[in-house]
C-alpha cells in the first residue's frame, strides 16, 4: 500500500511537538506524517517524520535562494510594492522610509526589508545587464579624523558633482550613536546646502553597536540609494575606530581626509587604515597650512612607497586640497574617476565587490552564530560559570570553549 503523506509548510525556526502534534489525529491510513520546516535564519528545511518511536527528525537541506524569502500579508506587500516604485523613480521619502525598514530591528519589519532589497538587487541586475555590467554607483569611503574637514569636503565636493549632473548620496556611519546616544556625524547642522540640494540625499546611518551593524544597514543603504539612482554613494566615517575598516570592506575606493598635522594629532588615526587608502587628501592646504600641508604629502609619498601593492593598476596617490577654497577638490575627482575607470576596465572593480558581498555574508553569518550560540539555553546558564572558571585558572579556555561547544551541539 502506499504511504500517505502530509506536507505542510512552518515558517518557524523549530517547534515543539506538544505544541503543534495535538492537532493531529493518526488514524491506520496516515501513518506516516512528514513535516517541512522552513527556518528563514539558516535558510535550510527540516523534515519531521512521524513515526511508531514518536517524532523523529529526518534530513536537513539547503533551500533554493529563491525560497528563503517569507510570504507577506497583503498589506506587508502593497507596502513593498509602493516603496520599491517610489524608490527606483528617484523619491527621497520613499528612499528614507526604505533605509529606515532596513535598519528596522523588528523582525517583521527585517522581513519586509529583505523582500523590498531582493526586489532592488533584480532591478540592479536588469539595469546593469543594460549598462554593459557597468556599476549603476561608484561607492566612495570617505574616513578621517575629527576635525579634519570632512563635513566641509562633501559639501563642496558634493555641490561640485550636483552641478555636474550627478545624484549624490552621503550616508554618514557613526560609531557614537549606538553606545553614546549622542551624534559625531549626524547632526543636522553639518552639510547645510548640500542638504537642501535637490540631487543630494544625506542620511545618518546608525550602527546598532556592532561591526555587523555597520555592515548590514550601511551595505543594504548602499543598495538602495543606487536603486534610487545615485550614481556617486559617499559613506563617510569617522576614523577613530573599527568602523572605517567595515566601510572599506564595502566601497569601490576608499578616501583618507588627513588634516595637515602629524604626530600626536593623528594619534587616533589607525595605522592599519592608511594601507586601505586608496587615496590620501590632505586637507586645509591654504593660507598659512600650506607649507605644514606640503610637508605632511611629502611624508605620506614616501610612508606609501613602502606599503604592500594591492592593486595592479592603481598606485595611492597623496593630494592636498582645499575643502575651504575648493583647490585641488576638481583635480581629486578627476584621480577618483580615473581609478574608477582603470579598476572598471581591468575587472579589479567587480572582483573586488564579489569579495565584498562573500566577506559581508560571513561577517553577518559569524555574528548571528555568536549571538545565537550565547542565548541558547543549552549554554546561556553555563557560561557565567565557566568563565569564572577561565578566570581563576581553574580551566583552561579551550577546555571550557570545549564544554559550551559539546553542550551546544548535543542539543541541537
Ligand atoms: N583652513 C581651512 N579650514 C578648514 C578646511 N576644511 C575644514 N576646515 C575647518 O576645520 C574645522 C572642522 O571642519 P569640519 O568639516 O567640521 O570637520 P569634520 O572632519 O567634519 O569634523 P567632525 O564633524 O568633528 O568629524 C572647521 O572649523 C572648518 O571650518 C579647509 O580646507 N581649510
Amino acid at each position: 500500500m502506499k504511504i500517505p503523506s502530509l506536507l505542510l509548510r512552518f515558517p518557524h525556526c523549530c517547534f515543539s511537538r506538544r505544541t503543534y502534534f495535538p492537532n493531529f489525529h493518526f488514524t491506520s491510513r496516515v501513518d506516516f506524517l512528514c513535516i517541512e520546516s522552513l527556518t528563514p535564519a539558516q535558510h535550510y528545511q527540516t523534515k519531521w517524520i512521524s513515526s511508531s518511536n514518536g517524532l523523529r527528525r529526518e534530513l536537513r537541506q539547503q533551500v533554493a535562494p529563491d525560497q528563503q524569502v517569507e510570504e507577506l500579508s497583503d498589506r506587508e506587500q502593497r507596502l513593498v510594492d509602493r516603496l520599491y516604485s517610489g524608490l527606483i523613480q528617484g523619491h527621497r521619502a520613499c528612499l528614507a522610509e526604505s533605509i529606515t525598514l532596513v535598519e528596522s530591528t523588528q523582525s517583521r519589519k527585517k522581513k519586509i526589508a529583505q523582500v523590498l532589497l531582493q526586489k532592488v538587487l533584480s532591478y540592479h541586475r536588469e539595469q546593469e545587464k543594460l549598462n554593459q555590467g557597468k556599476p549603476l554607483a561608484f561607492r566612495v569611503g570617505l574616513s578621517g579624523p575629527p576635525g579634519a574637514g570632512k563635513s566641509t569636503f562633501i559639501e563642496c565636493f558634493g555641490k561640485m558633482l550636483t552641478e555636474r549632473k550627478y545624484k549624490v548620496s552621503v550616508l554618514a556611519v557613526d560609531p557614537s550613536s549606538s553606545t553614546s546616544g549622542g551624534s559625531l556625524l549626524g547632526d543636522k547642522t553639518r552639510m547645510t546646502e548640500l542638504s537642501r540640494d535637490m540631487n543630494a540625499y544625506i542620511r545618518p546611518s546608525p550602527t546598532r553597536g556592532t561591526l555587523g551593524g555597520v555592515t548590514r544597514t550601511t551595505n543594504e543603504a548602499i543598495l538602495l540609494c543606487e536603486g534610487g539612482g545615485y550614481n556617486v554613494v559617499l559613506v563617510e566615517t569617522v576614523g577613530v575606530g573599527q568602523s572605517e575598516f567595515a566601510v572599506a570592506d564595502m566601497v569601490d575606493m576608499f578616501i583618507l581626509l588627513l588634516p595637515p598635522a602629524g604626530g600626536d594629532e593623528l594619534q587616533g588615526i589607525k595605522r592599519g587604515i592608511i594601507e586601505m587608502a586608496d587615496l590620501v587628501a590632505i586637507n586645509k592646504a591654504d593660507g598659512d597650512l600650506v607649507v605644514p600641508a606640503r610637508r605632511i604629502q611629502a611624508e605620506y609619498v614616501s610612508a606609501m612607497k613602502l606599503l604592500r601593492k594591492r592593486s595592479k593598476v592603481w598606485r595611492p596617490k597623496v593630494m592636498r586640497i582645499s575643502a575651504k577654497t575648493g583647490e585641488g577638490i576638481s583635480d581629486m575627482w578627476d584621480k577618483m574617476t580615473e581609478f574608477h575607470d582603470l579598476t572598471l576596465t581591468s575587472g579589479e572593480l567587480i572582483a573586488k565587490r564579489r569579495k565584498q558581498q562573500k566577506v559581508w555574508m560571513w561577517n553577518l553569518i559569524q555574528e548571528n552564530m555568536l549571538e545565537h550560540f550565547r542565548s541558547h539555553l543549552a549554554v546561556k546558564d553555563k557560561i557565567p560559570l565557566l568563565e569564572e572558571k577561565v578566570l581563576h585558572g581553574v580551566l583552561s579556555p579551550g577546555l571550557a570553549a570545549d564544554l559550551l561547544l559539546k553542550a551546544f551541539k548535543d542539543s541541537v
